[in-house]
């Protein structure tokens, strides 16, 4: 199938939603084969399975759980309720505690332990514990006077030396995320962090120093942070679902409580398009569907997310997150397994220097892959030269969806060779080589500028077109126990590099340890 030559052509392919203008004109789409992913959609239970959703039910099966995320944003508009329970007083009961502690740290009225104002912010966590508020914080301004926040993910001991090297005890607080509060690395790092501030402020400086955002009161408590200091979030919200609750703490920190607050209502107002919207211009349903058709009748695996913006440069790692660890899966929800690829291989970077790296392939490699580009009208700065550096960035992004859509004919670059005086045998030669097949598929998200609540709308966008994907394939996109055996075994594993006398159970592993150990020497 062709792509249709114009975008006026297909007016029902670009809607306004949430404040983001959508349009997947140049993907494989005509009536016919949007009548038959609808009929997918309804055939897979999609208005049963968003009511469900939306209602609080138990969408999470093997977890036994709800995965009511839209409740954390949506709590000042409606009661949400999870498994029949209203949740909206506590989540906006969570949230003035956030808002207080916030305005508390801008006001200077909470302190160190030693009467100093806190200056800088450390998250320690991982996966959604470290993801969502990091790509909050990248993509937007810091609020006046707000602490410099910092985030401590990796165990690798090199990234602790570059965070908190350069970090002054007297005036950082710590906040520590995580849901289950059993994660490793964020553990070892909290106890590395929490050692460093004891040896320079003593024990008692922890009480003032450290928060804790978890689902897990009973494991923050055992760390010796009391429920004064925690901030709650519950079962029912997914790690990688988590950037709206407590766990979004230190993306409130630097936004201020004010612009956190229009971040969840621009995710609430996306909430609001994907539960009102007529299905034909529903974009979470119909990119979600595109997404399954790319993947199911074309066999194309990969997806590119390219954000025309330095501020989203951590999104497409967000969405890797947030696609491949809720759809990587091999079985569905009725435990089959599941034949071919479900959710698609999630590559991204930012336009334009993407274009300088995977975009070949893009252009050219045998297998097309679905290209999101994202961006928005306005830049972020307001002088000439960064509107003129803002024009050039926009065209390249415009340029590059067109260029894959439209590609270049043999015929053409055949002519142009010829005028350039070629040999036959050369024309024959790079003519192949030099030629664009077209047709390559792309959506465009555009927004008006990176605001918090076009943030919030983008982010929520993609959570309801991985549900969607989910559907569709007939799995729970709202688990992950893919990764559980890789975090069973490094466990043993730390032993085995502990103890010499301790084997690995695979001789390929148990030899790669031996010959760890045997390289292993003190600094020089
Ligand atoms: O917040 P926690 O419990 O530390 O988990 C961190 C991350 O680990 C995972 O469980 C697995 O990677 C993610 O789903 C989660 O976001």
């Amino acid at each position: 199938m062709a792509l249709p030559g114009g975008a006026d052509a297909r007016p029902n392919c670009r809607v306004e939603a949430a404040g983001l203008r959508i349009d997947w004109s140049r993907q494989f789409l005509d009536e016919h084969s949007r009548g038959v992913l609808l009929s997918l959609a309804a055939e897979a239970g999609f208005h049963e399975a968003r009511r469900k959703l939306f209602n609080g039910e138990r969408v999470n099966e093997s977890e036994q759980r709800a995965a009511m995320h839209m409740a954390l944003r949506g709590a000042g508009e409606r009661d949400w309720q999870v498994e029949g329970e209203v949740v909206s007083t506590q989540v906006r009961a969570e949230l003035e505690r956030i808002e207080n502690f916030v305005a508390a740290l801008r006001d200077d009225d909470r302190l160190g332990a030693t009467g100093k104002p806190f200056r800088n912010v450390v998250n320690i966590g991982i996966g959604g514990s470290h993801l969502g508020p990091e790509v909050v914080t990248q993509a937007l301004p810091a609020a006046e006077g707000a602490p410099r926040v910092h985030f401590l993910s990796n165990v690798d001991p090199a990234q602790y030396h570059r965070v908190m090297d350069e970090l002054d005890p007297e005036t950082t607080l710590l906040v520590v995320v995580s849901k289950t509060f059993t994660s490793r690395e964020t553990m070892v790092n909290a106890r590395r962090a929490r050692e460093w501030l004891v040896a320079a402020l003593g024990e008692n400086a922890v009480a003032d120093h450290f928060v804790a955002v978890s689902a897990n009161v009973r494991r923050v408590n055992e760390f010796g942070i009391d429920e004064t200091r925690l901030f709650r979030f519950w079962d029912w919200v997914g790690g990688r679902f988590s950037v709206w609750s407590a766990a979004g703490l230190a993306a409130a920190i630097h936004l201020g409580m004010p612009r956190f607050r229009e971040m969840l209502a621009g995710a609430a107002a996306m909430d609001r398009h994907f539960l009102e919207a007529e299905d034909a211009v529903n974009a979470p349903l119909m990119l979600g569907l595109l997404d399954v058709q790319s993947i199911r009748a074309f066999g194309w695996s990969a997806w590119a997310v390219v954000p025309y913006s330095d501020r989203l440069r951590l999104l497409p790692a967000y969405l890797q997150q947030l696609v491949m660890e809720s759809n990587g899966k091999g079985a569905n929800q009725r435990g089959q397994m599941i034949e071919g690829q479900t959710g698609p291989v999630l590559l991204g970077g930012t336009g334009t220097d993407a274009q300088h790296a995977f975009f070949q392939m893009l252009h050219q490699g045998p297998l097309p892959v679905p290209v999101d580009f994202i961006a928005s009208a306005c830049p972020q700065g307001e002088s000439t030269a960064d509107w003129e550096g803002h024009r050039i960035l926009l065209s390249n992004c415009l340029a590059q969806a067109e260029a894959l859509a439209t590609g270049k004919s043999p015929e053409q670059v055949e002519a142009e060779l010829r005028q350039q005086g070629m040999d036959t045998d050369t024309i024959r030669r790079l003519v192949p080589q030099k030629s664009f097949k077209g047709n390559r598929p792309s959506t465009l998200v555009l927004m008006d500028r990176l605001s918090p609540v076009r943030l919030g709308a983008l982010i929520a966008l993609y959570e309801h077109r991985v549900f969607v994907q989910a559907l569709l394939f007939g799995i729970n996109p709202f688990d992950q126990m893919g990764v559980e055996l890789g975090k069973t075994l490094a466990g043993r594993m730390e032993s085995v590099l502990a103890d010499a006398d301790a084997l690995a159970e695979d001789p390929i592993a148990e030899a790669a340890a031996q010959w760890i150990r045997s390289h292993w020497e003190p600094p020089s």
